[in-house]
């Protein structure tokens, strides 16, 4: 039996299924995806509020971080990869070929397990997306880059050596620094696949108590294994088992009287 840490879980609930259009970050609709012959996700649907931190728990294999690549087409990298049904947003899905993809990954960040700084240094990886933008202004450059750093929690620990290698950072320090590069071109939804299962306990809360935060001005989507920290951090949770999105509720729900009895046994340890 697992025990769950509740303290810091969320109290305030939203109807997920009636969840208002001006409430909704992305709305997905009967989404199916094969990789060649097998088949990985089945007809998922789901409505994701804003600000809010949405999880995608489940075991190995299920289909938490190909759905979550669903969100920034990710997966068009993969050639054998079809994927039918929609994902809105704006109510626009972004599955339309007229989608301008570059566009989207601006809207949609994504950081993934592990970090993956630029071997340029702190102040140039925290700028890059800006700079691709055309942003050549040094005092908006230099603005941006401590917003964003402070953002990500980690400005005090590196304003004074902005100019160094961001591979003198420590792992947690580095993933911190992906997370402000993500946020420094103002996207509106950040996905995190596993943002810490490389990282150790302390760097771990750390990132954690920056998602709480992170909410405040974006939406956030998070894959984990971990479910104290599905438990911790998110407002709402989405249980997945071989494709299938088994079921999809509040956190405090899913964790104290989930409705699906699959849901019930993995969150008390008897799979995964
Ligand atoms: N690029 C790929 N090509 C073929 N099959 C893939 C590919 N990526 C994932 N799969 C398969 O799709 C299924 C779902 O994988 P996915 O990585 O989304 O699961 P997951 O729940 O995130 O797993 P984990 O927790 O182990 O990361 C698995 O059976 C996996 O083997």
């Amino acid at each position: 039996m697992i025990s769950i840490d509740r303290t810091a879980m969320q109290t305030e609930t939203v109807d997920l299924a009636n969840l208002p259009a001006q409430d909704t970050a992305l709305e997905i609709r009967n989404l199916n995806l094969r990789y060649g012959e097998k088949q990985a996700l089945f007809d998922v649907s789901m409505k994701i509020p804003k600000k809010q931190v949405t999880a995608f728990i489940g075991p190995s294999g299920c289909g938490k971080s190909t759905l979550l690549r669903c969100i920034n087409r990710m997966n068009d990298l993969v050639d054998s990869c079809k994927i039918d049904g929609e994902i809105l947003l704006h109510g626009q899905n972004i599955n339309d070929k007229n989608i301008n993809v570059a566009n989207l990954r601006r809207n949609v960040g994504m950081v993934f397990q592990r970090p993956n700084p630029f071997p340029k240094s702190i102040y140039e990886n925290v700028v890059y997306g800006l700079r691709l933008q055309g942003v050549n202004n040094r005092r908006e450059l230099d603005e941006a880059a401590e917003r964003s750093l402070r953002g990500a929690a980690i400005w005090d620990e590196v304003k004074d050596r902005l100019h160094d290698n961001a591979f003198g950072l420590s792992g947690g320090q580095q993933q911190r620094l992906v997370i402000a590069r993500a946020i420094a071109i103002e996207p509106e939804v950040l996905l995190l696949d596993e943002p810490t299962s490389a990282l150790d306990p302390i760097s771990t809360l750390t990132i954690e108590e920056l998602i709480s935060d992170l909410k405040e001005k974006y939406t956030v989507v998070i894959v984990t294994h971990n479910m104290q920290q599905a438990a911790r951090v998110s407002d709402q949770t989405a249980f997945m088992y071989m494709g299938e999105l088994v079921e999809y509720a509040d956190t405090n729900t899913i964790f104290t009287t989930p409705q699906k009895r699959k849901t019930e046994d993995y969150i008390t340890g008897r799979y995964g």
